[in-house]
């Protein structure tokens, strides 16, 4: 299904090697002194347009470390971080912001919706806030099968419909990447099914490299690949 209201740029196919999302030769040191902890240590990820990778590990293993490098949220201590071959850390501080808009969808544990707003205006104000071309939002809706609670709030959906909400919210700005954090952490089994089974096919579809952090095991089968961090340190399971 093709929902775009304007064409921006062609997504490269696959396996173009500036495509995606490349991390190489990631550190992030946090706290200071004595207390400094290394939460990514040498991370070297690349995960290719259209690709679903799970990051499975422990508590503080440096999952979250991971999404906020890769989502311009944190500056990597060294190393490089690149989205769709830009290097974020050439990017000041506004173009910065601009390219996490344009390029980067985030999908947090509880769909992190704004509650006064309709389902509808979640994906209008994110769409609103990006100064280029972006998805419609009720094909969108359609797509993760929410256009018939289009004009309902958050606290009238379930956990599950929540979830399908903030997929189409993360996808409304056409992102390269999608960096999806514990999406089934609120929800029963057969909706965890469902909302990963949703993401994998919407990164396959929409040609995205996502990003996905679980400690559900039951969800991996949906994952294109599965890696794992132990104290900062990333190996293909
Ligand atoms: N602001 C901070 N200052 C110092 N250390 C921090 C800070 N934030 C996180 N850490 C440490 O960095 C390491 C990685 O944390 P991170 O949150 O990335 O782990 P995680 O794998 O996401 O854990 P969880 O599964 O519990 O969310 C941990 O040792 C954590 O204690």
């Amino acid at each position: 299904m093709n929902t775009r209201t304007t064409t921006t740029t062609t997504r490269p196919a696959d396996t173009d090697a500036a495509s995606g999302l490349r991390l190489q030769g990631v550190t992030l040191d946090l706290g200071d002194g004595d207390r400094t902890v290394h939460a990514l240590d040498d991370v070297d990820l690349a995960v290719r347009v259209g690709e679903l990778v799970a990051v499975v590990g422990p508590s503080g293993a440096g999952k979250s470390s991971l999404l906020a490098v890769a989502g311009a949220l944190t500056d990597a201590t060294s190393g490089t971080v690149r989205v769709h071959g830009t290097n974020l850390a050439t990017l000041g501080r506004r173009r910065r912001a601009r390219f996490r808009l344009a390029e980067i969808g985030f999908v947090f544990q509880s769909g992190n919706l704004v509650p006064a707003l309709t389902v509808a205006d979640q994906l209008r104000l994110t769409r609103r806030l990006a100064a280029r071309g972006a998805y419609d939002p009720m094909p969108l809706l359609e797509a993760v099968g929410m256009s018939h609670k289009a004009d309902r709030r958050p606290a009238e959906l379930s956990g599950g419909e929540r979830q399908r909400v903030g997929i189409a919210r993360a996808l409304v700005n056409d992102p390269s990447v999608l960096l999806v954090d514990e999406p089934t952490s609120a929800l029963d089994r057969q909706r965890s099914q469902d909302v990963v089974g949703l993401l994998a096919e919407r990164t396959h579809s929409f040609g995205v490299a996502t990003v996905m952090v679980t400690h559900d095991h039951d969800v991996l089968g949906h994952a294109d690949r599965v890696v794992e961090m132990a104290d900062g340190r990333l190996r293909d399971l």
